[in-house]
């Protein structure tokens, strides 16, 4: 089977660097140990050693070669079962590295290769396009349709996602369309069918998990956290793992404390992983296509309150986000509020208030919880000098506390009051109604903390 040899990280910071010479030619064979090439970088040459044992089939990238992307596929090697020639697990892999190589994010701390995001902007959306209505629910199904008819490679698997069609219907249709083999009903095992995902990913399948909903991924935490986050860095870019955890997170409505909690600041904090939390159905579409092409591993947080609304979706072929950029929802002057998720309904619904006192509140969805797109929260504060975070979350380590320490540290001059936190009651969510009433947060608190920021 031939192993691909990728252009490894040397440094925890190197992003790319110089094929400077080949000490093997296309024939040779090697032993694990010897060395293969050296690598140039801006601080040091480097030896590159081989790890498996085998004949070197191809040269792909010559020597000389200048700005040689960390990932990129350098050589092949084909190994000891080479009878077996390239295996369809193999194919999936190089479908999945023929991608450009990655911009690296000036965003997330340069502490490995870096994760791919996209700093493009959203596409245009051209003149006349017709926008059709359609649920959250189906939006995200469309994304897993269109992305499993392009690449069958992609699977999806959970409990009840096959035959029951998920618990809250979000894979209907599928395994008509697609059949058992590509939709999976499994046990309730999350730490099994988290870890054969894991180990799928890392063999060039791209998995989706649908965890029923994220409470239960406590279960299968290892395998996010130890498994899927630490392949690209602990490979030193030789191997990656492009996985979508997905599933409903937060609060629903009377669901008790064991199935009411935001997960996005627990995972947002674990480098290796992507966390995506849309808030409608356009950009539930957009980025869930978007979290599937993704080389790496995507924690994909969706709402249960909002699987039922509907939303404007432009009709366009192959509708994908940028992933890590944050959308300016509605623009304003004098306060700026961020959110994500559910929150950002609140927020909305907030800043048509607010306008009706005189304040005109400016909107922002970040979408993206890693890696927070920090430019454009920050752009805003500049603008309107104050900034209110609204999260349905604790308040404890939240989004919110990470966006707070942002502004002190690269908005302080900006700021014309301390930036203002409206979260969940630091409590596991009460049962009774008027308590989970309560502890969660709504439009008034938001147009409170507006208010207060405004000193109105
Ligand atoms: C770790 C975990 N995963 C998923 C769920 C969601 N869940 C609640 S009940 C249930 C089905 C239980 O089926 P079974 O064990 O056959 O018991 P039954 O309710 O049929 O008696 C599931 C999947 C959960 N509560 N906990």
């Amino acid at each position: 089977m031939a192993i691909e040899l990728k252009m490894p990280a040397l440094s925890p910071t190197m992003e790319e660097g110089t094929l400077a010479k080949w000490l093997v030619k296309e024939g040779d064979e090697v032993s694990s140990g010897d060395i293969l090439a050296e690598i140039e970088t801006d601080k040091a040459t480097m030896e590159f050693e081989a790890v498996d044992e085998g004949v070197i089939s191809k040269i792909l990238v010559a020597e000389g070669t200048d700005e040689v992307a960390v990932g990129t596929v350098i050589a092949e090697l084909i190994g000891d079962d080479a009878e077996e020639s390239t295996s369809s697990v193999t194919d999936s892999v190089s479908k999945v590295e023929a991608q450009p190589a990655p911009e690296p994010s000036p965003k997330e701390p340069q502490t490995a290769p870096a994760i791919e995001i996209s700093r493009a902007e959203d596409p245009a959306i051209p003149e006349g396009t017709a926008m059709i209505s359609i649920t959250v629910r189906e939006a995200l199904r469309d994304a897993m349709a269109e992305e499993m008819r392009a690449d069958d490679s992609v699977f999806v698997m959970g409990e009840e996602v096959a035959e029951y069609q998920g618990a809250y219907k979000v894979t209907q249709g599928l395994l008509d369309e697609f059949g058992s083999k590509r939709v999976i009903d499994t046990p309730i095992t999350e730490h099994g069918f988290a870890g054969i995902g894991a180990g799928a990913a890392m063999g060039g399948l791209k998995p989706i998990v649908e965890f029923m909903t994220f409470n239960f991924a406590m279960q299968a935490i290892d395998h996010i956290i130890n498994s899927a986050a630490k392949t690209n860095y602990m490979s030193g870019g030789q191997m990656r793992c492009p996985i979508v955890f997905r599933g409903p997170n937060g609060a629903a409505a009377r669901v008790g404390a064991q199935h009411s909690q935001n997960y996005g600041p627990w995972y947002a904090s674990v480098p290796g992983l992507i966390v995506i939390a849309p808030y409608d159905a356009a950009d539930a579409k957009g980025l869930l296509k978007a979290a599937i092409r993704c080389p790496d591993p995507v924690v994909f947080l969706e709402n249960e309150l909002l699987y039922g609304r509907s939303f404007e979706l432009p009709e366009i072929d192959d509708y994908v986000l940028p992933i890590g950029k944050a959308r300016i929802m509605r623009e304003g002057s004098d306060v700026t509020i961020v959110s994500y998720s559910i929150g950002v309904g609140l927020a909305l619904e907030a800043a048509d208030t607010l306008a009706g006192e005189g304040i005109d509140a400016e909107v922002i969805d970040l979408r993206t919880l890693r890696p927070l797109d920090t430019e454009t929260v920050l752009k805003s504060l500049a603008k309107t000098n104050r900034l209110v975070v609204a999260e349905e979350g604790w308040p404890t380590c939240s989004i919110a506390s990470e966006i707070m320490a942002i502004c002190m540290d690269e908005g302080f001059d900006d700021l014309d009051a301390p930036v203002a936190r409206v979260t969940n009651e630091d409590v596991p969510l009460p049962y009774a109604a008027n308590l989970e009433k309560a502890a969660l947060i709504d439009s008034d608190r938001i147009i409170a903390a507006a208010k207060r920021v405004c000193y109105r």
